[in-house]
C-alpha cells in the first residue's frame, strides 16, 4: 500500500462577474478567488499488490455524497489513469468532508484537485503543472483554481488564472443555509436578468495590494447574488446579521447559497457566528481565515 494525504481547501469568490456565454453553454467569467482555511481531509491509497486492480473505491463521512463516477474525486482519478496510461492497481479514496456540499465553496472541486495532486505524487510525478491543470478543467471549471489556490484572478470559464496580491489578515465567517441551488440553473437565470452592479477587478486588485481589509471588503461583489437570494431568502438575513455584528462586508460566494463576511475583530465575528447558530439552527457556520501558501502542486 502507498498512501498520500492532503487537506483540500474551500474557496470564496471575492468578486464574480459573468461576461457572456460561449456556444457550448459555458459562461465567460471574471472572478477574484480566495482559498480559505475550511477544508476536507483527503487520503489516497494505491494497493500495490494489485488485488483490486482497476477499482476506484470511495469512502466519505457524508452518506448523501455519491461514491461512484458522479463523484468529482472519482472522475479525477479516472482521468489521471487514462491520461498517464499508468495501470490502476486498486485505488482507495477517503474523504472526510467539512466543507458544505453544493454551497458555492467548491468543496467537490477541491477534492478533485487533491486527488490529482496525490495520485501524481504517488506515481512519481508523471504530469507537470500544465497537464494537471488541463485534466483539472476536464473535471470542472473551478478545479484548476483549486490546484493552485491562494488568491487569483480567474477568467475564461474560470481556468485562466493570474496570481493576485494575498488577502490581508482577517477573519472570514462563512454560513451555508440549509437549501442548496444548482450552479447550472443560476448561470441560466443570469442570462435572463439585467445585471445592475458589477465588480471592478482592477479596484479589487488595488485593494488587495493595499493590504487593507476594509478596502478589500468594499470591492467584494457577486453578480449572482440577486438571482440566488430570490430563491434562498436566508442569504439576505445572514448578510444583515453579519453586518449588524460589524462585518466589513457580507457577500454570497459563487453560485451560492453560502455567504461570507469579512471581519477584522475576532470577537465580533464570533458573536455573529453564535447568533447564527442560536437563531438559524439548520444553517452551518464556520469562522475561518484566508489561506495563501498551500498549493498542492507546490
Ligand atoms: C459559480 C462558480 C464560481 O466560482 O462556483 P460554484 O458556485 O460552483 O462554487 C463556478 O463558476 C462554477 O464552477 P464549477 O462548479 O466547477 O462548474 P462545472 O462543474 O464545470 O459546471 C457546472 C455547470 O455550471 C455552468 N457553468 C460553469 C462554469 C462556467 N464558467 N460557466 C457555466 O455556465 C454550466 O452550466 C455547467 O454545466
Ligand atoms: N467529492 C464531492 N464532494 C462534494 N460533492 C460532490 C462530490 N462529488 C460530487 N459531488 C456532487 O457535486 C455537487 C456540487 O458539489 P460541490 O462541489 O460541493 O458544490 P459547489 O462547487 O457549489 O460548492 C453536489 O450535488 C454533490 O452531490
Amino acid at each position: 500500500m502507498r498512501t498520500v494525504s492532503c487537506k483540500t481547501y474551500a474557496k470564496i469568490n471575492l468578486t464574480l462577474d459573468v461576461r457572456g456565454k460561449n456556444d457550448d453553454g459555458y459562461h465567460e467569467v471574471e472572478m477574484v478567488m480566495q482559498s480559505v482555511s475550511l477544508h476536507d481531509d483527503l487520503t489516497v491509497r494505491l494497493d500495490t499488490r494489485g488485488r483490486c486492480a482497476d477499482s476506484i473505491r470511495i469512502r466519505c463521512n457524508l452518506p448523501y455524497v455519491p461514491r461512484d463516477e458522479r463523484n468529482t474525486a472519482y472522475k479525477a482519478a479516472l482521468l489521471f489513469f487514462e491520461q498517464t496510461g499508468i495501470e490502476n492497481t486498486g485505488l482507495f479514496i477517503d474523504i472526510v468532508k467539512r466543507v458544505p456540499v453544493a454551497a458555492g465553496l467548491a468543496g467537490g472541486s477541491a477534492n478533485a484537485a487533491g486527488v490529482l495532486h496525490c495520485l501524481n505524487r504517488l506515481c512519481g510525478r508523471p504530469l507537470g503543472r500544465r497537464e494537471l491543470a488541463e485534466l483539472a478543467l476536464r473535471v470542472g471549471a473551478d478545479v484548476p483554481f483549486c490546484l493552485t489556490g491562494g488568491t487569483c484572478v480567474a477568467s475564461g470559464i474560470g481556468e485562466r488564472l493570474t496570481p493576485a496580491p494575498p488577502m490581508p489578515r482577517c477573519h472570514i465567517l462563512i454560513a451555508k443555509p440549509p437549501k442548496s441551488v444548482k450552479t447550472r440553473e443560476i448561470y441560466e437565470a443570469i442570462d435572463r436578468c439585467e445585471i445592475v452592479r458589477r465588480p471592478d477587478t482592477a479596484a479589487m486588485l488595488a485593494a488587495l495590494k493595499s493590504s487593507d481589509a476594509a478596502q478589500v471588503a468594499q470591492q467584494c461583489c457577486n453578480v449572482m447574488e440577486e438571482v440566488t437570494s430570490a430563491r434562498v431568502p436566508e442569504i439576505l438575513e445572514l448578510e444583515r446579521t453579519f453586518l449588524r455584528h460589524g462585518a466589513l462586508c457580507a457577500v454570497m460566494s459563487g453560485s451560492g447559497p453560502s455567504v461570507f463576511g469579512i471581519f477584522t475583530d475576532f470577537e465580533a465575528a464570533a458573536r455573529a457566528r453564535d447568533e447564527v447558530k442560536r437563531r438559524m439552527r439548520r444553517t452551518l457556520c464556520f469562522l475561518e481565515r484566508p489561506v495563501q501558501k498551500f498549493s498542492p502542486m507546490g
